[in-house]
Parts: structure tokens; sequence; C-alpha cells
């Protein structure tokens, strides 16, 4: 068996279809959907990816602020910024690019964050509103990896799903997310004080890789037609690797590789976080 390919690039030049339609019809009613970005310091990969969101914002005919700090700002600075973009009319939602460097408090600087404008669904409230069910920016990557199971009729309701991988940007969050009434999964989430990983991951139907341990999950540990979304992400000499080893191509129904699945999708959805928010702001 090979692996039936979820195509991140592709789904989510589908998804950036959709979104210039919305806001195109926001800029009929006198509305600029813009996005802002806040960087700090001078990792090259972190600074590849704000580029991405900028020439997303450009493609899509949205608007986008960027504000980039250098490494040694310090917290007072960091929070002024926070609260200007929290007063910009201009700024629908924003996002503070992680990891940010070790002197800053970081849980204290995405607080300060307004909650509803908050594209990235990383904000405390709006965890919380995950938690309770009540609506508010969902977080990008997990809502990304539920957009690519569901494009590709990946069955999500009473399967097991098993989330390897405890972060607050994907594992914490996706267990929340696939619980909800509307996904109806079972999930395990599976750390690395989990006991037996293997066989965790042996009884899945859905495996998510979100540890950030290359070629952690192999090929013998995946249940023969399971659906497998790599999102660990390892740079090497040799380019970058995830979390599952090639073998698993072989044995999943379905595969979203690294690179080229999960990733992108973490952007499209975190544009379309910033257009429901200023969508919200019409209506409200
Ligand atoms: N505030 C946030 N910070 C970070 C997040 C986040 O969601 N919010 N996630 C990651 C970085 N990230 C977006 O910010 C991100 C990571 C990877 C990709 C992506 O498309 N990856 C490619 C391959 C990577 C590459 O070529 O360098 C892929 O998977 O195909 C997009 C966005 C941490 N920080």
């Amino acid at each position: 068996m090979t692996a039936t390919i979820l195509d991140g690039k592709a789904t989510r030049d589908a998804i950036f279809d959709d979104l210039r339609k919305r806001v195109t019809e926001l800029a009929e009613r006198g509305v600029t959907p813009g996005l802002g970005t806040v960087l700090v310091g001078d990792d090259p990969g972190s600074h590849a990816y704000v580029r991405s969101k900028h020439n997303a914002c450009k493609k899509l005919g949205m608007n986008s602020i960027r504000r980039d700090l250098p490494a040694d700002i310090s917290q007072a600075a960091l929070e002024e910024v926070i609260d200007e973009l929290n007063a910009d009319p201009a700024c629908h939602g924003y996002l503070v690019q992680l990891p940010l460097p070790g002197h800053l408090d970081e849980g204290a600087i995405l607080e300060r964050v307004d909650p509803d404008k908050d594209a990235d669904g990383l904000h405390p409230v709006n965890l919380g509103r995950l938690v309770l069910g009540k609506p508010g920016s969902l977080p990008c990557t997990p809502l990304g990896i539920i957009t690519l199971l569901r494009r590709y009729d990946v069955p999500i309701a009473g399967a097991r799903v098993c989330v390897v991988g405890r972060g607050v940007t994907v594992g914490r969050p996706l267990g929340l997310l696939l619980t909800r009434r509307s996904e109806n999964a079972t999930v395990t989430l599976c750390h690395t004080g989990t006991k037996d990983l293997a066989a965790e991951v042996k009884r899945a139907d859905i495996v998510v890789a979100a540890a950030g341990r290359a070629g952690l999950i192999t090929g013998e540990m995946i249940k023969p037609g399971a659906a497998v979304l790599d999102v660990g992400l390892t740079r090497t000499e040799n380019g970058i690797v995830g979390d599952t080893t090639p073998e698993v191509r072989e044995v999943a129904g379905h595969l979203a590789p690294m690179p080229g699945g999960v990733g992108p999708m973490t952007i499209a959805m975190l544009l379309s976080n910033t257009v429901e928010i200023a969508e919200r702001g019409l209506s409200a």
C-alpha cells in the first residue's frame, strides 16, 4: 500500500480561493482585513514564516502590519507594541511569532494580546472558550489538521486518534478540538511519560506526530491503512525531516508529509481566523 498524500499546499490554495472572495465582499462593505505580526530577534525560520504570512496577505488583498523587533527588546517595550496593535483599528487580528527569546515572559505577552484580536487562537481566553465550546479563534495548526482530514474525507467521528506531543500550539488544543461533539473522536494524548508509545500508536486510526523528534514514529508502529499526519520539524544538513520514517508511507492509508502537509495549512488557518474576526466586527 502507498498512502494517499494529504496535500497541504493544494488544500491551502483552495482555501485561499475562498478567502479571496470573502476579502472582496468585505472590501465592498468598506473593510480591508488586516493581519499584524510581531517578530522578535533574528531566527531565520521565524523570519521565513513571518515573510510567508505577509506574502499570503498580499495574495489575498489583505493589509498586513509588520513589527520586527530586536532580540534584546525589554518586556516593557514589547508590551507597548502589543498595546499599540490592540488599539489599531486597521489590525483586525495579529500574532506574536513563537518562540520568543528566553529573557521574555512569553505567557505574559500572549495574555496581553486582546483575545478578540488573537489570530493565532493561543490566548488563554480563547483556549478557555475552546474548552467550554464557546465561539472564538481556534489554534491554527490543530484547525489545519482537522480541515485537511475533512478535505480528504478521512473519517473522524468514532476514530481512535493518537496525538504524540503535548505542546500548547498543537497537541493539547488538538485533543480538545477532536473531542468536541462535532468531531467525536476518541483521543489518546501521548508524551515523554507514555509507557508503551508503540502500542498506543498501533491502536490508532489517525496518528498525529507532533513531538519534534526526528523519526520517532516508524512504519511498524502504524496500523495498516491508518491516516498519519507528520507535524514534527527537524532541520538537518540534508534538509527538513519529520517525526515519521519514510516506511510509514508504505503502511499508512493517508499521509500528511513533512514538508508539504500540515505546515501550509497553519498559515491558511491564520488568514481564515483574521478574515473571520473582520467579518465578526461587521456583524457585531
Ligand atoms: N505564533 C505562532 N508561532 C508559531 C506557530 C504558530 O502557529 N503561531 N507555529 C510554528 C511556526 N509556523 C507558523 O508560525 C509555521 C511552521 C511551519 C510552516 C510550514 O509551512 N512548514 C513547511 C516546511 C518548513 C519550511 O520549509 O521551513 C511545511 O510543513 O511544508 C508554516 C508555519 C512555530 N511558531
